[in-house]
């Protein structure tokens, strides 16, 4: 054996005695909290109090939590050591560890200790003489890579065992699986940067395709949640994506680091209730997107509070005719406006005010009616003028108010007047009426683009005219408030028990993160056991302690109106490039969208490396960015010596032939094909499963945004750039989504930009 190989072997017998003895540390801390967690529900079954059930829901919710948090961390556990001049070494790994003394044996990734192993490099290596990669499969050690940063500082011994491959070529030539994995032993220094910057404010990182911006942001919230436990577990963490299908691909990266916590949704989800994946065409998708459409739908809401028809109220009753003049009404509606409360809030004072009219006007008519004079009668005080209006007092008003608040002949004429709406309604009814659209729309508006049949579907540009006009009308939430004020009361003696019981049961010095107030919150009426992230999702005002929005540049000017609704304290990570903007209301620069909201609490970070797209086809796509984004520069990219990538003239037909040969090629990864939006059926059709875990997916541009595979086809790119103003966006979106192969079929011309790949 050669004295390197002995090195290896050595250097790898001394990293599992290592791993194993972090493994028995694991081991242990399950053991103990899975059988504090059985003695939890032991001991819970003769609880009947309600301080009993506090109890055993705030430990047993802790610890199981704390379980799925170390069964989360078994792949992978230790990934990483680093030795500084004095010999001292420590480990890097997916948790943090400490033996029987207490002492820490291997540190959180995302501890300040653990830094040096991202940001180390050979002209800055902040200390270190080496970092070390483990690749564990399993438990076992089965790779080692170093990186040695001070030869001189190194024995003779310790250099032996020097190894070669970089962990990171490693990582990025396994094949895809159909989900993002996380990369936390191989976090780049730039990457590093976007991950550890600090919580306040708006971070905006631009970076072009495969520079890993969703990866690395996915890490921040991992991160963030480390190192600010206290304010985001209470305020809970959002990540806003393209479209459902992104959710899935990003989905198993948090828990991958023991982050279960995290609320993901996209922009049409982000209004409780409704699920709008439907798009539409670009010149409505623009025009929805405009912040002038807030205007439209402040006009819609004062529109529907209205003044009667003639110059009177009437409203018929028991052969009565109540009247209220226009002018009452008038002034009654500038009162209710003049609060400035939602419209629906605002109803209430309206209503009570008009009700009060119509019970003055009841009695008006009531005299009216009453023809005293015609009677027979001598008795002088019986004939004298009777006076019912200016007899009424604030009591009879009442009474009479609710009395005619019973009748659905004045329940008919309020709602004509101040109508108690929904959301969901007033835009629907505004998008179906274009009488009302162009009476109200502001100057310059297209407002026809919008006019749509009454009881189409809702769509991704629809969601933040919801909610807007719930921002407007409002909910009247009186019986939620007194529900709210008596939960308040318990909630304290919740809290106080909630101290308690983590004091009690030693969660407290344990150092779980979990505090009282966040428990007892969540232990108040809600019901036990619903988590922050569960309140937070079903809340469309819950305010968010960060909010991560990923591939930002498709956010509409009225989405980013919304999303910072949920975000107050304006705690924001924006991942995006504006190259790859497909939305015709997306954005030009991050200035003109966040400037509005966060003003000069605005960073930028760039990332320029791509660690997806071999050279030979960033190649091509620089080809393409030159043409149609001319000012954005294409990332470089990380590796090079793939396949060259290919076009090839053929009908749609042959596809699945061509498909099948470059799977072959590619053996156990995936192959993505990418359609213009129009032909996406026609393809698909050729591929009869196609969900992200089959081996062949068929998507539109729209949909494989921030997707990736180890082969992709793109079908008639002529089609993709032809579909909009932005076709030469979505190109450049499609051709640099692989990790390996690429190949582009077409049935006439190849488009100029292509011609480098002509055959
Ligand atoms: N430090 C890293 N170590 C290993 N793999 C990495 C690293 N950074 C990025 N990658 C991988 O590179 C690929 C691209 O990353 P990611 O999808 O985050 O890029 P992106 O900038 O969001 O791309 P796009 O703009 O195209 O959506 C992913 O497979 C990711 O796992």
């Amino acid at each position: 054996m050669s004295n390197r190989q002995d090195g290896l072997a050595e250097a790898l017998d001394s990293e599992q005695r290592a791993v194993t003895w972090f493994y028995g540390l694991l081991d242990a801390a399950r053991e103990r909290t899975e059988r504090s967690l059985r003695q939890v529900y032991a001991g819970g079954a003769t609880a009947t109090s309600r301080q009993a059930r506090v109890e055993r829901e705030v430990t047993a919710s802790e610890r199981a939590r704390r379980l799925a948090q170390l069964n989360a961390v078994e792949r992978g556990l230790c990934f990483g050591r680093i030795d500084d001049a004095t010999g001292a070494s420590m480990y890097v790994g997916r948790i943090g560890l400490r033996d029987d003394r207490h002492e820490s044996v291997l540190i959180d990734w995302r501890a300040p200790a653990a830094r040096p192993f991202y940001v180390a490099t050979a002209t800055d290596p902040g200390g270190l003489v080496r970092r070390r990669h483990l690749h564990l499969k399993d438990r076992q050690v089965v790779g080692i890579d170093d990186e040695v940063f001070d030869l001189e500082g190194m024995s003779e011994g310790e250099r032996r065992t020097l190894v070669g491959e970089a962990a990171l070529l490693a990582a990025l030539r396994r094949g895809r699986t159909g989900r993002m994995g996380d990369v936390v032993a191989t976090i780049q220094t730039e990457q590093d940067r976007v991950i550890r910057a600090s919580l306040q404010g708006a971070l905006v990182v631009q970076g072009g395709p495969g520079t890993g911006k969703t990866v690395a942001a996915l890490h921040r919230a991992a991160y963030l949640l480390y190192t600010h436990r206290d304010t985001l577990e209470r305020r809970g963490v959002l990540v806003v994506g393209p479209n459902p299908m992104f959710l899935r691909y990003i989905s198993q990266v948090l828990p991958a680091l023991g982050e279960t916590q995290v609320v993901m949704t996209t922009v049409g989800e982000m209004f409780p209730g409704v699920r709008a994946a439907a798009t539409e065409a670009p010149a409505t998708e623009a025009v929805k997107g405009d912040l002038r459409m807030a205007e439209l739908v402040a006009a819609a809401v004062r529109d529907r509070q209205r003044l009667p028809d003639g110059a009177e109220l009437t409203v018929e009753l028991d052969g009565l005719r109540l009247r209220v003049p226009r002018e009452t009404c008038l002034r009654l509606r500038e009162r209710a406006r003049v609060v400035r409360l939602p419209h629906n809030m605002a109803r209430k004072l309206y209503v009570t005010e008009l009700l009060k009219e119509l019970a003055r006007a009841e009695a008006r008519a009531l005299e009216e009616s009453l023809h005293i004079d015609e009677l027979d009668v001598d008795d002088p005080e019986l004939t004298e003028p009777l006076d019912l209006e200016g007899d009424l007092d604030e009591l009879d008003l009442e009474l009479a108010s609710t009395r005619l608040w019973g009748e659905p002949a004045v329940r008919r004429a309020v709602d004509e007047l101040w109508p108690e709406l929904t959301p969901r309604r007033l835009v629907a009814e505004l998008l179906a009426d274009p009488e009302t659209l162009r009476a109200l729309a502001p100057e310059g508006l297209a407002w026809q683009e919008l006019v749509r049949p009454a009881g189409a579907p809702w769509t991704v540009g629809d969601v933040p005219l919801l909610d807007e006009a719930a921002e407007l009308l409002g909910e009247d939430d009186s019986a939620r408030r007194v529900a709210a004020r008596r939960a308040g009361e318990e909630q304290a003696e919740s809290e106080l028990y909630a101290r308690e019981v983590l004091t009690v049961t030693g969660v407290a010095e344990q150092g779980v993160f979990e505090r009282a107030d966040v428990l007892a919150e969540r232990h108040a009426d809600d019901g036990p056991g619903l988590t922050t992230a569960d309140r937070a999702a079903a809340d469309r005002t819950w305010a968010y302690g960060h909010v991560i929005v990923d591939e930002a540049q498709e956010l509409s000017p009225m989405a980013w109106r919304m999303v910072m609704r949920r975000v107050p304290a304006r705690s924001l990570t924006v991942v995006g490039d504006l190259a790859q903007t497909g939305s015709a209301a997306g954005a030009r620069s991050w200035g003109e969208v966040l400037d509005p909201y966060v003003g000069g609490r605005r960073r930028e970070e760039r990332l320029l490396v791509n660690y997806r797209t071999p050279a030979e086809i960033m190649r091509v796509a620089a080809d393409v960015l030159r043409a149609y984004a001319p000012d954005e520069e294409p990332p470089v990219s990380v590796r090079e010596g793939g396949a060259e990538p290919r076009a090839v003239r053929m009908p749609v037909q042959e596809l699945p032939g061509l498909v099948a040969r470059e799977l072959e090629e590619i053996g156990e990864g995936r192959l993505g094909v990418v359609t213009p939006d129009g032909r996406h059926a026609e393809v698909a059709r050729l591929f009869p499963r196609g969900d992200l875990d089959a081996p062949v997916v068929v998507l539109t541009v729209t949909q494989v945004k921030g997707l990736e595979f180890d082969a992709v086809v793109v079908v008639d790119p002529a089609g993709i750039l032809a579909q909009s103003e932005k076709g030469g966006q979505d190109l450049y979106v499609a051709v640099t989504r692989a990790t390996r192969r690429l190949t582009v079929t077409y049935e006439g011309d190849l488009p100029p930009v292509l011609s480098r790949l002509a055959p």
